[in-house]
């Protein structure tokens, strides 16, 4: 499936970010800010973002093996599904533009493999990410039981992220039976601290998720110089 997009400027119009989007689920989020924070709208106003500011943004995706991470990062940056599995081997890395409050922001989303004997590969990417998300197939409970050793291990290393718990692969069951798996789910995301989201690739049901990932506030500024030099870098 294929959408056109309207481009305004050098941002596709589903990439400008002028508020925060609403949790998924509202007994599912630790994020209860409801807009961006004064001091940060009033800083893009008068675009005194400088180097450390909203301007890049690093996201690390993680969970078991087949989840669904590549193709929920296809969908994402290309619009497209793939149904043949094709492992990832360490990590990839897409890169989206974003315009948030008028100031472009770059969104680094880290694709990491699932599979054990990869793992420690993808753990040395995790350092510094302001975002984690640990996805969890929907239609298989122990990756979801499994998302706490993913959230733990990706946290060690982030600096305070925003947390994410996403389930994958919804088009696969009925209404009946997401609504059982998402009571776990809720659970699941309460004790990790972190938002849920239910996601389907292969129907494109989760662009609100991925941009509401853009939802920044005063702590996402603090991105530190180093690693703003180090990210530049790889570019
Ligand atoms: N029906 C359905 N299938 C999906 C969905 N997302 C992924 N799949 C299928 O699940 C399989 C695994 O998807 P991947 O995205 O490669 O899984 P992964 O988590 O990246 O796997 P690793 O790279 O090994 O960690 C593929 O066959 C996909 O077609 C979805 O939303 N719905």
């Amino acid at each position: 499936m294929s959408t056109t997009r309207t481009v305004i400027g050098a941002v596709p119009s589903d990439r400008i970010i002028t508020k925060f989007s609403q949790a998924y689920h509202a007994d599912a989020t630790p994020y209860q800010k409801v807009n961006f924070h004064p001091r940060v709208k009033a800083a893009c106003q008068e675009n005194r973002t400088g180097r450390v500011g909203l301007k890049i943004t690093k996201a690390v995706l993680v969970g078991d093996v087949s989840v669904g991470k590549t193709c929920m990062v296809n969908r994402f940056c290309h619009d497209v599904f793939e149904r043949e599995y094709k492992a990832t081997i360490g990590v990839d890395f897409e890169v989206e533009k974003f315009s948030v409050l008028s100031i472009p922001v770059t969104l680094q989303v880290w694709d990491t493999a699932g599979q054990e004997r990869f793992k420690c590969i993808a753990a040395s990417y995790y350092r510094g990410a302001q975002v984690v998300i640990v996805a969890f197939d929907l239609t298989d409970e122990p990756s979801l039981h499994h998302a706490t050793k993913w959230m733990e291990d990706a946290c060690a290393n982030a600096d305070e992220p925003i947390k994410f718990l996403v389930g994958t692969k919804k088009d696969l069951l009925s209404p009946a039976s997401y609504a059982e798996v998402e009571k776990l789910a809720v659970k699941y995301a309460n004790k990790l601290e972190a938002e849920y989201w239910a996601t389907s690739s292969k129907t494109g049901q989760f662009r609100a998720m991925l941009i509401s990932l853009l939802n920044q506030d005063e702590q996402s500024l603090n991105v530190r110089k180093q690693e703003d030099f180090e990210l530049e870098r790889l570019f």
